[in-house]
């Protein structure tokens, strides 16, 4: 199985964690894509979705499977998403897409966290994969002095807007031996909007998978 089909297994096996006539919580990405193709197929037994980015959405929207927003409800039983890494606690590293602003959101507003992924984005430590941050375009050069501050080497994705019309640094190097510390002490930073630590808010799920299956991991 190449990475795709990994993929697309942990995607489908989330179908099983949707509750009949819910409103589903819907993240962002190649992983999450298959998960949108595969909800296609119980649209009528869901209310609708709500979804963590513009491309998420038109996703949907080419399915028929209706969008909710965050005004309409309270709360949301499941989110899925897919993450860029995860570690044994279930913190993550997101915004390999840049929603990472959204997902949060969204995620925030879900009494379940499902994260689907292939099993080479189960990591002992967060950050090797350089951890996004979603800027205000006007604090750019501030921020990025403020990161490097942090021990990282921010850089600017070039040509990248958030769909909140936002930059987006992706910050390397960083050791990310205390996720849910540097989540906080990233929230100080005037400017940044969002960082891509989710780990306040981690995962309550992980479906992972392997060649030989996907395995369910629940958080204690
Ligand atoms: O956080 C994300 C988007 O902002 C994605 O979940 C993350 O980048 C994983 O993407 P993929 O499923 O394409 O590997």
């Amino acid at each position: 199985m190449n990475q795709d089909e990994l993929k697309k297994a942990a995607a489908l096996a989330a179908l099983a964690e949707i509750e009949e006539g819910s409103i589903v919580g819907v993240g962002t990405g190649s992983t999450v894509n298959h998960f949108i193709d595969g909800l296609a197929g119980m649209r009528d037994r869901i209310r609708g979705a709500v979804s963590s980015s513009e491309a998420s959405s038109r996703r949907l929207a080419d399915h028929g499977i209706p969008l909710v927003t965050l005004d309409d409800i309270d709360h949301i039983p499941v989110y899925v998403d897919g993450a860029d890494e995860i570690d044994h606690g279930f913190c993550m590293i997101k915004g390999g897409g840049g929603a990472l602003t959204r997902e949060k959101i969204v995620a925030a507003v879900a009494r379940r966290f499902v994260c689907i992924c292939d099993a080479s984005k189960l990591v002992d430590t967060l950050g090797r994969f350089p951890l996004p941050v979603e800027v205000i375009p006007m604090a750019r050069a501030q921020v990025m002095r403020e990161l490097t501050a942090f021990g990282g080497t921010p850089k600017l994705r070039e040509g990248f807007v958030t769909d909140n019309g936002n930059l987006i640094i992706d910050v390397h190097g960083l050791a990310i031996d205390d996720p849910k510390g540097l989540e906080t002490r990233l929230n100080q930073i005037v400017g940044i909007v969002t960082n891509g630590l989710f780990a306040h808010r981690g995962a309550d799920v992980l479906l992972l998978a392997r060649a030989d299956g996907v395995t369910r991991l629940a958080r204690d």
